[in-house]
């Protein structure tokens, strides 16, 4: 029997590119949809690193003209993943991130880059590689967004499409005037097309144009039908809400597990939870933190951006100093959220410890020493960090919203009778509720053996991709026969 397959459409995967969850999403499906009989092949655009990183490689395929230049379709291995790379010198060869240049700026030409994307995605589709045609074409985010609404007017036969909605605040929105350069029928820039307040928007199409819609918990695919969440597409979103799966991330469970761990100081479980102080120790030493073994240290590991909250976490710090706390915050991105951090560690030497830029041996490192993690999001679809939080023994302390609410359980008062509390939970998402919270901690922090339940209880908590998998596998698979039938 031909085995099932799908193509994962995606700008980023782990650990070849990262700018966030999304490439530790698209890394670590494959392998859990593997279990289940799954194929799946990552289709990703060949920037440099990507093209180096390649073990193996095949072109499997030339395009003479991709968007204005030659292109060729690469079949390779690289980091465990089995992976169509487009390598196109003229979209994808220049320095900087994915979307960005090394200024900071979106690279100019992006609704040119995901373009291609999409219709190489949709290429593979519809037989590109008759090696490889897959009966799912699953597409991340709005750079993936117009892989569905290519196989939408191709018009033949073709495979089912899924879009996943990881972020709504990104939503690859370009001039009208780029529509031409698409190669869609001119009936597709309508309502009912990719058309979007009068431009072209990548995320819409792939939403109004996918045969399914999935977001990363169910929690947020509620959230998104209201127009306080849905960002503009909440009005699209309830016409096809009967479309619409939450379904909830899992982790890497191999590469974040504090047992095996290389890249902390000492490796722990639950049960030798007395190792996880060294941890802490190496942690503080390293953050030039006062050794002060009774100060509850909280940590911080994020994008700095609106998303999160952090701003609330900046106003609350004399909170969080007066309970006698100490603060590690691990960040990247917005320069004034940065700059009030770097500012507080500079006036704070000792008790705020503070690294700018991204860097996963100290994001695993806070995992494994601070006592709690703090994750305040103004809106989050999912969240990652919470999840290796829970792993590590570091109690979530998070904002009420979307997947945050889904998997961190708040120990209230019947949470604690019936001894399944794991964090602490707050709402709404504002300074004086994250203060509360903070005070909250500090009263649990009071109580060791509480504390050590709590984490116990969280270092149980499944956070593996298998529940997420068989949700995905019988999604792809439903879909796909409803699509034969
Ligand atoms: N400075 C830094 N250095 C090193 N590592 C860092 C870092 N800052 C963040 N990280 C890492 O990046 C990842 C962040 O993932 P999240 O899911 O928490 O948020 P993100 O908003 O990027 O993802 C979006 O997509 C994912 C995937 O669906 C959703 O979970 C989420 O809600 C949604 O906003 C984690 O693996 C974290 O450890």
């Amino acid at each position: 029997m031909a085995s099932f397959k799908v193509l994962s459409v995606v700008s980023e995967v782990f650990p070849l590119v990262k700018t966030g969850g999304l490439a530790d999403v698209a890394g670590a499906l494959p392998a859990a949809l593997g279990h289940h009989g799954v194929e799946t092949r990552t289709l990703i655009p060949g920037y440099p690193m990507v093209l180096a990183s390649l073990g193996t490689r095949e072109a499997v395929h030339r395009f003479d003209d991709l968007f204005g230049g030659p292109a060729t379709l690469i079949d390779g291995r690289a980091g465990g993943l089995d992976l169509f790379v487009i390598d196109a010198p003229h979209l994808y060869d220049r320095p900087g991130g994915p979307y960005m240049g090394p200024d900071g700026l979106d690279w100019d030409d992006n609704a040119r880059r995901f373009a291609a994307l999409g219709a190489v995605a949709s290429g593979i589709g519809l037989g590109l590689v008759p090696g490889f045609v897959p009966d799912i074409v699953h597409a991340h985010d709005w750079q993936a967004g117009l892989a569905p609404a290519y196989l939408y007017y191709a018009g033949t036969r073709r495979p089912g499409t899924v879009m996943t909605i990881h972020n709504i605040a990104f939503q690859g929105q370009f001039p009208a005037h780029e529509f031409g350069m698409l190669g869609l029928p001119p009936h597709a820039f309508g309502l009912h097309g990719v058309e979007y307040y009068g431009m072209v928007g990548y995320l819409k199409a792939g939403l109004q144009l996918a045969d399914r819609i999935t977001t990363v918990s169910p929690g947020y695919a509620g959230e998104i039908l209201l127009p306080e969440a849905g960002m503009g597409l909440d009005g699209l979103l309830n016409a096809r809400s009967h479309l619409l799966t939450g379904i909830l991330n899992g982790l890497d469970d191999s590469g974040w597990n504090p047992a095996t761990d290389t890249l902390i100081a000492k490796p722990f479980d639950a049960k030798s939870l007395k190792a996880r102080a060294a941890n802490k120790v190496a942690l503080k030493e390293a953050f030039g933190l006062d050794p002060d073994p009774g100060a509850l240290l909280f940590g911080v590991v994020s994008r700095l951006s609106w998303q999160k909250g952090l701003d609330l976490l900046a106003e609350s710090l004399d909170t969080l100093l007066g309970l006698g706390a100490q603060l590690v915050l691990l960040g990247a991105g917005d320069a004034d959220l940065a700059g009030r951090f770097a500012g507080a560690a500079h006036v704070h030497p000792g008790r705020i410890g503070v690294q700018l830029g991204y860097d996963e041996g100290v994001a695993h490192r806070i995992q494994a020493g601070a006592d709690m993690l703090i994750v305040p999001s103004r809106f989050e679809p999912c969240g990652l960090t919470q999840l290796s939080a829970l792993r590590y023994g570091a109690l979530p302390l998070v904002a009420r919203v979307g997947g945050l609410a889904d998997t961190v359980i708040d120990v209230n008062e019947m949470a604690r009778s019936a001894g399944v509390g794991t964090g602490i939970q707050f709402a709404p998402v504002t300074t004086p509720a994250l203060q509360m919270a903070l005070k909250r901690a500090a009263g649990l922090w009071g109580d060791p053996a509480l504390w050590q339940k709590l984490q116990r209880n969280a270092m149980a908590t499944d956070v593996s991709w298998k529940r997420a998998a068989r949700q995905y596998d019988t999604l792809f698979r439903a879909l796909a026969a409803e699509r034969a039938g």
